[in-house]
């Protein structure tokens, strides 16, 4: 009965609060002591307290549609999905996932990827800013349902993305159930000898290679659109790249190829063009590549369990619908997630020995809110998409195997908050000379200051978050 009362409380207090915002973040961060007695006696009652945290802590619907309504932002625009001409089971797709307007990628790619004839297109914008949606869109406004055979192929560099990218399409064109889709990841065996009637398939380099040249279930010649997906890592990685280059290299003349990435090294830039003949390009100036949404901080410890320390009060001071925290190692992320699980945090760890089954029932049961915290290394700093991270602690700050920056998997990594327009943190931990450098050209690579937090004083990590 007490849980009933406060869900109704709740509710009414969230209906209200949606129009005033303000007084939550009152309520919230200045009652956190009485809020705090409430929540240690009611489960039911964390939960919807957590949901009405993170509303606010995140976003409303309403900040969506300003940001939506500022030429500054990448939600930006102008046309509505209607101006956009897609077919009609596809508009209905779209709004029964709860979009009202296109964002600016969405906006610009959208008619370059559906002009007559088809045109290249390579194109960069924002982490969280619907690119896998403009891509799902135009690969389903390409395809003819009634042809039984592969026409769009999407190439993603984890099984985990495929996946995603998958149930994107999946719920995208379900109002259009004659187009059909296939996986192309390990683990999914077809019989040998079989031809694929599925119009769209998407997978991961390797097998989708299989898929085309050694078993032949495809024909890369009827292939009429060819995406990949992170684009920069798949032509930044060298067996990802090799696959790649040899699939393109079977697809027809005039197959249309779309690559998107948040992040375009200069060199990949570079090759990208070589590569992809007579290409639109959609390209962000470095200092637009963050997002405001996504505020940045960092903290100065001298150790990983005073880094530890300093997780624990960012704890104990603002509640956190869920969190992924990186670290370098697989041995850093075992023992951390070993720790947080001590202190009774609900933990999930993520790296690269699982199998990837193993690694997708992970993100599965993370995204469905059974763990609040992931701790993870690099394995899961792109694309995964779950609305309710609202935090990111890089516990160790992302370097490359000489020890340099890794600026792209930074902006990866903290674009996992902040999605489509909600606010996020970003929290990196510093703990000795040379990580400080690394974040001082970290913030000077992206011209984007990167402010101290004390994590010894509430009252600062309780004002950052409101
Ligand atoms: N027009 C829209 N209106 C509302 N929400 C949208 C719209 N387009 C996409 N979204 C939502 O925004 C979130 C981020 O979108 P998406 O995953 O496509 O971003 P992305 O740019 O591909 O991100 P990343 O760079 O991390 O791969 C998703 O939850 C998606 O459902």
């Amino acid at each position: 009965m007490a849980t009933d009362s406060w869900a109704e409380a709740v509710d009414k207090q969230e209906a209200a609060l949606d129009s005033v915002s303000w007084m939550l973040g009152w309520i919230l961060f200045s009652k956190r002591h009485f809020l705090y007695l409430v929540v240690s006696e009611d489960v039911g009652a964390q939960s919807l307290l957590n949901k009405l945290i993170r509303n606010n802590l995140v976003n409303t619907t309403n900040q969506v549609e300003v940001l939506q309504k500022d030429p500054n932002s990448p939600l930006y625009s102008v046309k509505s999905f209607e101006e956009l001409r897609l077919k009609p089971q596809l508009l209905q797709g779209v709004y029964g996932m709860g979009f009202n307007r296109p964002s600016k990628i969405q906006e610009t790619a959208l008619p370059m990827m559906l002009a007559e004839p088809p045109q290249n297109l390579i194109a960069q914008s924002q982490s969280g800013t619907g690119k896998t949606a403009a891509f799902v869109l135009a690969m389903l406004s390409h395809v003819d349902p009634n042809n039984k055979y592969p026409q769009c192929l999407c190439v993603s560099p984890t099984y985990e993305l495929a996946l995603q990218t998958g149930k994107v399409i999946e719920q995208m064109g379900k109002y259009y159930p004659e187009v059909k889709l296939v996986y192309a990841i390990r683990g999914n065996k077809l019989q040998r000898g079989m031809k694929l009637q599925e119009q769209i398939v998407i997978g991961t380099p390797g097998t989708m290679l299989d898929w085309c040249s050694k078993f032949k279930f495809i024909d890369p010649k009827k292939i009429k659109v060819f995406v990949l997906d992170e684009a920069d890592v798949m032509i930044a990685t060298q067996g990802h790249q090799d696959q790649s280059i040899r699939i393109q290299r079977m697809l027809p003349k005039n197959c249309q190829m779309l690559l998107f990435s948040a992040t375009f090294e200069e060199s990949v830039w570079n090759f990208a063009q070589r590569i992809v003949p007579d290409p639109n390009i959609i390209k962000l100036k470095r200092e637009e590549e963050t997002l405001d949404t996504i505020k940045q901080y960092y903290v100065l410890c001298n150790s990983k369990e005073e880094k530890f320390q300093a997780l624990s009060n960012i704890y104990g001071a603002i509640t956190i619908a869920q969190a992924m925290i990186f670290c370098h190692t697989r041995k850093t992320a075992g023992w951390l997630a070993g720790e947080l699980s001590r202190e009774g945090h609900q933990v999930a760890l993520l790296s690269g020995e699982m199998q990837v089954e193993q690694r997708a029932a992970v993100i599965e049961r993370f995204r469905d809110g059974k763990e609040k915290v992931l701790v993870t290394t690099n394995v899961c700093a792109r694309g995964i998409d779950v609305e309710q991270v609202s935090v990111v602690i890089n516990f160790d700050l992302p370097i490359d195997k000489d020890g340099n920056p890794d600026n792209e998997t930074y902006l990866h990594r903290i674009g996992r908050t902040g999605r489509f327009g909600k606010r996020g943190l970003a929290i990196n931990m510093v703990d000795s000379k040379m990580s400080m450098n690394i974040l001082y050209r970290i913030q000077e690579h992206f011209n984007k200051k990167i402010e101290k937090l004390d994590t010894d004083d509430l009252d600062e990590i309780e004002k950052i978050a409101s």
